[in-house]
């Protein structure tokens, strides 16, 4: 069995990967970190996992953490940066839902998380956590970095065009809609019932966090030229979800043809779903699934493909990749654990 431990037990992504590993086959989760609820029963604070753990929460420390095999940070930005290294100089893997490890240039992840970089030593041996790409050498890893919600959904979905060639100098538009989880389980304002369950606002258009990290990866995924991309997040009335809308002008293609490069792109991936043309992905159709389901629509008189990207935040966003990863660097069945029909409605 696999020894787990898990750091930020008590916040959304945390308890979504406890949801999952209480099911999985070849793990045993031995520690779980809080240090607001340091004593207290897992399932006591969640009790939909009554039944499934005895295990309470402890304060993060690096000894009894080194004793799994693989630790998973379900934290800020920077908690991993100050305990990654102990852990890892200890044998145990590493996978980090947070951005600590995903921006490759440290004056770029400085300039946007605000803060020092607190581990650019171990920097250059992270792995981008997307099984799409780097299923190879997420497979050798010691540290991987999970992308971010938004640019798994927006990565996903303009890669296999990216990739073919078809994108010369333009601007890209991504148009993304999330839910409040994305924002944590800390109290915020604008996560309150009376400011979001009836309301839909853009924010982060002067510049969201993401952004580089979804340059950095289409760049990569166009062999290192320059995509030239526009995000704008929205927060919608919903608690899970994203759905991303993705602009581009590709003239004088034929919709078979785009959908044949996303078919035969996606063919092997347990988790990308390519709908057929035309259709409509919804949030709730990958509720609680790990599954990102992508449709494309092109309008032949002005060469524009607009292609729709759906996932759970808390599963192929953070959780359910995080796991997916796990699953790869370990060397089981990718989908281990993972197969969850989604929730309705
Ligand atoms: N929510 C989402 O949709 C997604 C989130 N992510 C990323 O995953 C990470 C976790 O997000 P989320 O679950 O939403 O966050 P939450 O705010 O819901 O939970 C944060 C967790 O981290 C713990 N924590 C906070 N500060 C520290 C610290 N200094 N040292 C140790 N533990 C700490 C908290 O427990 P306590 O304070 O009791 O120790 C809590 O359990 C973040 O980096 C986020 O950006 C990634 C993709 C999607
Ligand atoms: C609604 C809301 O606030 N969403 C979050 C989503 C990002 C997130 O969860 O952070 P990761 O970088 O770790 O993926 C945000 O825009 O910051």
């Amino acid at each position: 069995m696999i020894k787990v431990g898990i750091v930020g037990g008590t916040g959304y992504t945390g308890v979504e990967l406890l949801r999952i590993l209480v099911h999985h086959p070849e793990t045993e989760l031995k520690v779980i970190t809080s240090r607001s609820e340091e004593g207290v029963r897992v399932d006591d604070m969640y009790p939909n996992l009554r039944g499934y753990t005895d295990l309470a929460f402890t304060v993060p420390d690096a000894d009894a953490l080194g004793e799994c095999d693989v630790v998973f940070f379900a934290t800020p930005h920077g908690v991993a940066h100050a305990l990654a290294e102990e852990v890892l100089n200890s044998g145990a893997r590493v996978i980090d839902l947070s951005a600590d490890f995903r921006l490759k240039d440290v004056p770029t992840w400085e300039k946007w998380y605000g803060q020092e970089h607190g581990a650019p030593g171990i920097l250059p041996e992270a792995v981008y956590g997307l099984p799409e790409v780097y299923r190879s050498d997420i497979s050798k890893a010691r540290l991987v970095a999970c992308p971010g919600c938004y640019p798994t959904s927006v990565e996903l979905g303009l890669i296999p065009l990216i990739e073919q060639g078809l994108i010369e100098d333009q601007l890209l538009i991504a148009d993304c809609k999330t839910g409040v989880s994305g924002a944590g389980r800390g109290a915020k304002v604008g996560s309150l019932f009376a400011e979001a369950a009836d309301s839909f606002m853009a924010y982060g258009t002067s510049g969201h966090r993401h952004l580089p990290e979804i340059r950095q990866e289409l760049k990569a995924a166009a062999g290192g030229k320059d995509i030239n991309i526009t995000f704008t997040p929205h927060l919608a009335p919903m608690i899970r979800g994203i759905l991303a809308t993705l602009y581009a002008q590709v003239p004088g293609q034929k919709i078979e043809d785009l959908q044949k490069i996303y078919e035969e792109r996606y063919a092997n991936e347990p988790f990308v779903d390519v709908l057929p043309a035309g259709s409509q992905p919804a949030t709730r159709s990958v509720k609680g699934s790990n599954v990102c389901r992508l449709a494309l629509h092109y309008h032949e008189d002005t060469g524009q493909v607009i292609v729709l990207s759906a996932i759970d935040n808390l599963v192929k966003g953070s959780s359910g990749q995080a796991v997916q990863c796990m699953n790869i660097m370990f060397g089981l069945e990718e989908s281990m654990g993972l197969q969850h029909v989604a929730l309705m409605p």
